[in-house]
C-alpha cells in the first residue's frame, strides 16, 4: 500500500506554492497525496487555470474544507488577520471530518499516513493528535523569519511588546538590539517579524504567530525552504531546539519533476506575453518589480515607484496585481506612461521564476516575501527591498548586510530614494558586487539542491526518517 500524504497549506498564495511543490516532490518518491485547499482557493484556481487544473492525476488528489468566512468570489488576497483567525477557529472539525472520509472503507485511496501542513495551520495538529496520525510542520518562511517569531514569546514576557505607544514607530526604539536570540547577533526590533509593532496586547497576527510558533515542538519534524550554507548560524540555533529539523531548499531546484507540470499553484492568470517582450531586451538590462501576493500600494506610494521608475531610466516589468491598488484600478500619475513609452511594461501576474531566470532581467525591485527571496537567490538575480510586512524585514535585513545582495528603500517611499537604490544596483560599482555575490549564492543553492546536496540529501532523510518511518506508529 502506498504512503498517503495529506498536505494543507495555510490559504494564501506564498504559501500554497511552496506546499503544493514539496507535494509534488513527495507524489514523484511515490506517495499518494491529497492537497487541501479553501473551497475559496479551490474556485480562484479553477478561475485562473481552468478545471482540469484540480483534477489532479494519479494518485494526486485535491480536496477542500470550507475557511470559515463569508463565501465570496473575488479574485483577491483575503484579509490575513481576519482569515488567520477563522481557520484557527473553524477549521479543525471540517479537517477531521475530510480525513475520517479519506480513511473511510468505501474510499478508493490509501489510509493517511502521515499530515503535511503548513507551520502556521497548527489547528491541524489537534486533529492529527486526535486521528494519532503523525504530522510534519512546513514553516514557509526563511530559517531568520522563523527564529524571530519562535521569540516573540520571549520579546513579551521581557516587556519589549506590546509598544508601549505609537511614539516608538518614529522615536528609535525600534533601533534597539536584542540580543538574546541566538544565531542573530545584531538584530533590532526593527528587523524582527513586523507584527510586533502593535500597542495592542490583543493584537490577532501577534498572538497568532505566538500560538503558531509555540506549535512547532508538537511537530514531528519541521521543515524549512532555505539551504544550510545561506542560514548556518540560525539553523545551528534552531537544531539545538528542535530535533527533527530538515532544510530542503531552493524547492525551486528540486522541483525538477515533470510529470505533474499541469498542475500549478497560481492564483491569477499568468501573462506569458512578458518573457516575449523580455527576449528582445539586452542582458542584465531589465528592473522587474513585484510586490507578491498581498502587499497594498496606497497612492501617494504609487506615485512615487511610478516616477522612481521613469526617472531611473531603466527598461522594467512591473507586476501591478490586480488587487495591488486595493482594488481601486489603476493610480498611475497622469504622463507616466507617455515618459516611460518603449521601456516599460505593465502585466497583471507572471510566472516569476521564468521572468527571474531570463538572462535580461538585472535585478528585482520586491517586498522580500520569502519565496520571492528564495527565487531570486535561486537565479542570481541582486535585489532592491522594500519590505511591507512579516518576516519580510527579516529577509531584507539578511540580503542586505549578510548576504550581500541586496540594499534597501528605507523609511517612507519617495521617487529620489526608487530611482537611487535602483541605479546603485543596476549601475553602480555597488550593484555589480552584489550580483557577483548574488551569483555565488546562486552556485551554493544549486549545490545543495543537487543530489549529495545538503537540501537533496535533507529531503531524502525526511522521507525515510519520518515520513515513511512513521508508518511504524
Ligand atoms: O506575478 C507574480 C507574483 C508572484 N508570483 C509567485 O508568488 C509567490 C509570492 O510569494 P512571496 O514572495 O513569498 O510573497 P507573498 O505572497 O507576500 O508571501 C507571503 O508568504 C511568504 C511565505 O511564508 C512570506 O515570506 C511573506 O512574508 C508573505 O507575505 C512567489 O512564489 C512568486 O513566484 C508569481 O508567480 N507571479
Amino acid at each position: 500500500m502506498k504512503p498517503h500524504a495529506v498536505v494543507i497549506p495555510y490559504p494564501a498564495q506564498g504559501h500554497i506554492a511552496p506546499l503544493l511543490r514539496l507535494a509534488k516532490l513527495l507524489h514523484h518518491r511515490g506517495f499518494f497525496i491529497t492537497f487541501v485547499n479553501t473551497e475559496f482557493n479551490h474556485n480562484r484556481l479553477i478561475r485562473a487555470r481552468g478545471p482540469g487544473s484540480v483534477s489532479g492525476g494519479q494518485d494526486f488528489q485535491f480536496r477542500t474544507i470550507p475557511d470559515g468566512l463569508p463565501p465570496s468570489d473575488c479574485d483577491a488576497t483575503q484579509d490575513i488577520p481576519l482569515l488567520s483567525q477563522s481557520m484557527s477557529e473553524n477549521c479543525t472539525a471540517p479537517f477531521l471530518e475530510l480525513i475520517k472520509n479519506l480513511n473511510d472503507d468505501s474510499s478508493e485511496c490509501p489510509k493517511v499516513s502521515c499530515i503535511v501542513s503548513d507551520g502556521v495551520m497548527s489547528f491541524t495538529l489537534d486533529a492529527a493528535e486526535k486521528l494519532g496520525v503523525p504530522e510534519v510542520m512546513f514553516y514557509t518562511t526563511s530559517a531568520c523569519g522563523f527564529m524571530g517569531y519562535l521569540y516573540y514569546g520571549e520579546l513579551v514576557a521581557r516587556g519589549y511588546v506590546p509598544l508601549k505607544d505609537e511614539s516608538c514607530l518614529t522615536n528609535g526604539y525600534l533601533d534597539t538590539e536584542i540580543d538574546f536570540i541566538p544565531g542573530m547577533k545584531g538584530i533590532r526590533l526593527r528587523d524582527i517579524p513586523s507584527f510586533i509593532r502593535t500597542t495592542d496586547p490583543n493584537d490577532i497576527m501577534l498572538n497568532y504567530n505566538i500560538v503558531q510558533h509555540e506549535n512547532a515542538s508538537r511537530a514531528k519534524a519541521i521543515i524549512l525552504n532555505t539551504f544550510d550554507e545561506l542560514e548556518q548560524d540560525i539553523l545551528e540555533a534552531i537544531r539545538a531546539r528542535f530535533d527533527n529539523v530538515y532544510t530542503i531548499g531552493p524547492l525551486q531546484l528540486l522541483d525538477n519533476e515533470r510529470k505533474l507540470n499541469s498542475i500549478g499553484s497560481n492564483l491569477w492568470k499568468e501573462d506569458m506575453e512578458c518573457l516575449d517582450w523580455l527576449d528582445k531586451r539586452e542582458e542584465n538590462s531589465v528592473l522587474y518589480i513585484n510586490f507578491g501576493s498581498i502587499t497594498p500600494l496606497s497612492p501617494d506610494q504609487t506615485v512615487e515607484f511610478a516616477w522612481g521608475l521613469a526617472k531611473s531610466n531603466h527598461h522594467f516589468l512591473w507586476i501591478i496585481r490586480p488587487d495591488l491598488m486595493n482594488g481601486k484600478g489603476s493610480l498611475l500619475p497622469e504622463g507616466f506612461l507617455e515618459e516611460t513609452k518603449g521601456r516599460g511594461l505593465l502585466v497583471g501576474w507572471c510566472p516569476q521564476e521564468r521572468v527571474l531566470a531570463h538572462r535580461a532581467v538585472g535585478g528585482f525591485l520586491t517586498h522580500c516575501g520569502w519565496n520571492s527571496t528564495v527565487e531570486t537567490i535561486s537565479e542570481g538575480v541582486p535585489m532592491v527591498c522594500w519590505p511591507f510586512f512579516a518576516e519580510q524585514q527579516t529577509n531584507c535585513r539578511y540580503a542586505c548586510t549578510k548576504w550581500e545582495i541586496g540594499v534597501e528603500i528605507e523609511g517612507d517611499v519617495t521617487r529620489g530614494k526608487v530611482e537611487k537604490m535602483v541605479k546603485v544596483m543596476m549601475d553602480g560599482e555597488k550593484g555589480k558586487e552584489m550580483r557577483k555575490k548574488a551569483l555565488e549564492w546562486k552556485d551554493k543553492a544549486r549545490l545543495a539542491a543537487k543530489i549529495g546536496g545538503s537540501s537533496y540529501h535533507n529531503l531524502e532523510k525526511l522521507i525515510d526518517e519520518t515520513l515513511l518511518d512513521n508508518r511504524k506508529f
